[in-house]
């Protein structure tokens, strides 16, 4: 007599595999970052992510940069503003934000119309959540109207 339940069945295992990685996969895509809060960053518990976290969590705003300064890793994106003063109109709608998360991006504004920010948690030395929050809502933010329209990144 044949005996069944012996040997895993190769088929049912690969196909539990599948939903198990697009389930997976669909829980981080659906998770949206913009939606989130910023936290406080006084906690004694706050640490800096791995870099292997950090290469994850990226790929959610891929207009950012990761960068590795000084060992610290920090996110960088940068535009080009139409004029000195579209740069500092492109900063106060940044801050807005910023404020009212309680959060706050390094602001650059480099030879006038060279916008630049790092956005990296000062409290840690590297990155948290709050990163890519900050910068997700960044990226939802309406700048085009400040941007110049020759080279834009
Ligand atoms: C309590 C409050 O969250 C902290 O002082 C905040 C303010 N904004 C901040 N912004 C950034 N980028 N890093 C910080 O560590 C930080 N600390």
């Amino acid at each position: 007599m044949k005996r069944k339940g012996k040997k895993p069945n190769l088929k049912l295992v690969i196909a539990i595999e599948m939903v198990d990685h697009i389930a997976h996969h669909c829980l981080f895509e659906f998770s949206d970052l913009s939606t989130k809060k910023c936290v406080p960053c006084n906690s004694e518990d706050l640490r800096p992510m791995t870099k292997e976290a950090a290469n994850e969590l990226i790929q959610k705003i891929p207009e950012w940069n990761l960068v590795n300064e000084d060992g610290m890793l920090k996110l960088h994106r940068s535009w080009k503003v139409k004029s000195f003063t579209k740069g500092m109109e492109f900063f106060q709608v940044v801050a807005n934000v910023a404020e009212a998360e309680g959060y706050h991006p390094d602001l650059h504004l480099v030879e006038w119309n060279n916008v630049k920010i790092d956005i990296w948690t000062h409290a840690v030395g590297g990155l948290t959540e709050n990163d890519f929050i900050l910068a997700a809502k960044i990226n939802g933010l309406k700048l085009h109207h400040l941007l110049s329209r020759k080279a834009v990144e």
